[in-house]
């Protein structure tokens, strides 16, 4: 007890540390007009991208999620594609004048950033939320997973080297080296820090909305994809089968379960089976499910994005080595069903339903049961049923013919490119919004008598 309480006491000084000389770096920062800003954002977006594969690779190997390719790409969309959508935005200072309103509009940094980085996209996570900290003259304390400190110590050194020689004072970017709920509780409850972004599993994001500091999380997601009638059906099996094997499946916004109107389930079924998916029967679905969640009720870590070969040698059933995902058609929606929950892993469920109205309901039943305000997918050629999916879905991110990986974090569509996805107040969230800059800065408004 003794020797625990010592520890902890160091960690808390530790991260108390860490805050103090970011805190001290921002206040310098602060008064960098927006050329210097965009000069060292631009450099750490120059040297990320430089070092993306390599970044990759020491994800991979630390976490043994993912994989390389992938995980590269994820790194190249946080490092230029986040860049890009970013680099041109004002930020500094006066950012908007509406002569005719006559409301001038002020950005202002907000103080230091506390960031939780996942486990499931650590790299990336980092690229993307020291860009957009920086970006609006905030610091920024990483809290890693403790899975991946190793690549997230990395990644964090490049930004903060790449920041400084762009003439960035030193410390902006801080990192936990040795994370604990201690110290990380520390850092979210500490009254200099100004905002939380908490990325990661369920318990950290109720514990930073608890801090008593404003915080944005990312709640579970659980896309449903439902592919209508009237859906290309060779297209819209094309993107879930890519968009679920991507990273296998590591990305929140990534297709959790089939839905199909049984007019066509025949044909979707033999495209997914074209698409090497593996319908598994009832003896070698029970095998599985016993392993998509732990005791607790949380995601199994040991099947969260790994190869669908792995899956299968782990849970015991035997699968054609081309096998691109597992499927397991199910009827039931519940917390006590882990195939209608969230998997990060190539792991779909399939329902078959009669229409459309029961497509939409059962979408909203797998959201209310988990992933509310997350992400939902359709695969429809028809518009009229896009506005009424948009109106009725419980869902942030509203996707069409989009692959849910792509298209939620806007790499296939036109969102703010981001890495954390806001889950709206049904999802236990501030916002519904793609985090990116405009959710970093506060923005002071002055205003003349009408
Ligand atoms: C846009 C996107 O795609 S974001 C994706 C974000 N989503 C997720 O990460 C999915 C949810 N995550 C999970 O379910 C889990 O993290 C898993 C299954 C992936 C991994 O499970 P595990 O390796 O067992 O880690 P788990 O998250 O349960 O945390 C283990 C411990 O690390 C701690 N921890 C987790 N994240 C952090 C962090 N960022 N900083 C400090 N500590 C952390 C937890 O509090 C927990 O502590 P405890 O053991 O004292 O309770």
């Amino acid at each position: 007890m003794a020797i625990n309480l010592a520890q902890e006491t160091v960690q808390t000084y530790e991260v108390e540390t860490l805050i103090q000389k970011a805190k001290h770096a921002q206040h310098i920062y602060a008064s960098f007009t927006q050329e210097q800003v965009d000069e060292i954002v631009k450099a750490i977006s120059v040297r990320l991208t430089e070092a993306a594969e390599d970044l990759a690779y020491k994800a991979h190997t630390e976490t043994g999620f993912g994989n390389v390719k992938d995980k590269t790409t994820k790194n190249l969309f946080a490092s230029q594609q986040v860049y890009e959508s970013i680099k041109d935005e004002p930020t500094v200072g006066i950012i908007d004048r509406d002569e005719m309103n006559k409301v001038i509009e002020i950005g202002v940094p907000m103080g230091v950033i506390a960031a939780l980085v996942p486990v499931t996209n650590p790299t990336s996570t980092v690229i993307f939320k020291t860009l957009v900290a920086l970006k609006t003259r905030n610091a920024i304390v990483l809290s890693p997973h403790p899975k991946a400190v190793n690549c997230i110590v990395e990644a964090a050194r490049l930004v903060e080297e790449a920041a400084v020689n762009a003439g960035a004072p030193k410390g902006l970017v801080q990192v936990i080296e040795s994370p604990s709920l201690e110290g990380t509780q520390t850092l979210m409850q500490h009254d200099d820090t100004a905002l939380i972004l908490a990325t990661g599993g369920g318990p950290m994001v109720k514990a930073a909305y608890s801090s008593g500091n404003p915080a944005i999380g990312v709640g579970p997601g659980n896309g449903p994809a439902f592919v209508e009638k009237s859906a290309h059906i060779e297209e819209a099996i094309d993107r879930i089968i890519t968009s679920k094997t991507f990273d296998n499946g590591t990305i929140c916004a990534s297709e959790q379960s089939i839905i199909v109107e049984k007019g066509i389930k025949e044909e979707v079924v033999e495209e997914l089976k074209k698409r090497k998916a593996y319908f598994m029967n009832q003896e070698e679905s029970e095998k599985v499910s016993h392993f998509i969640m732990r005791e607790n009720g949380t995601m199994n870590p040991q099947i969260v994005g790994k190869t669908v070969t792995e899956v299968a040698k782990l849970c015991g059933i035997i699968i054609p080595a081309d096998t691109s995902v597992l499927i397991s058609e199910e009827t039931t929606i519940g917390p006590d069903n882990p195939y209608s929950r969230e998997k990060l892993t190539p792991i779909l469920a399939m329902y078959t339903v009669n229409d459309w109205d029961q497509g939409v309901t059962t979408c909203n039943t797998i959201l209310e049961n988990e992933g509310a305000g997350h992400t939902a997918m359709l695969h429809t050629t028809n518009d009229e049923l896009v506005e009424d999916f948009g109106l009725r879905i419980k869902a942030s991110r509203i996707l069409i013919n989009t692959p849910g990986t792509f298209g939620g974090i806007g790499f296939s569509t036109n969102l703010a490119p981001s890495l954390t996805l806001g889950c709206g107040a049904i999802g236990g969230s501030s916002i519904t919004d793609n985090v990116s800059v405009r959710q970093l800065m506060n923005i002071n408004r002055v205003a003349y008598n009408k």
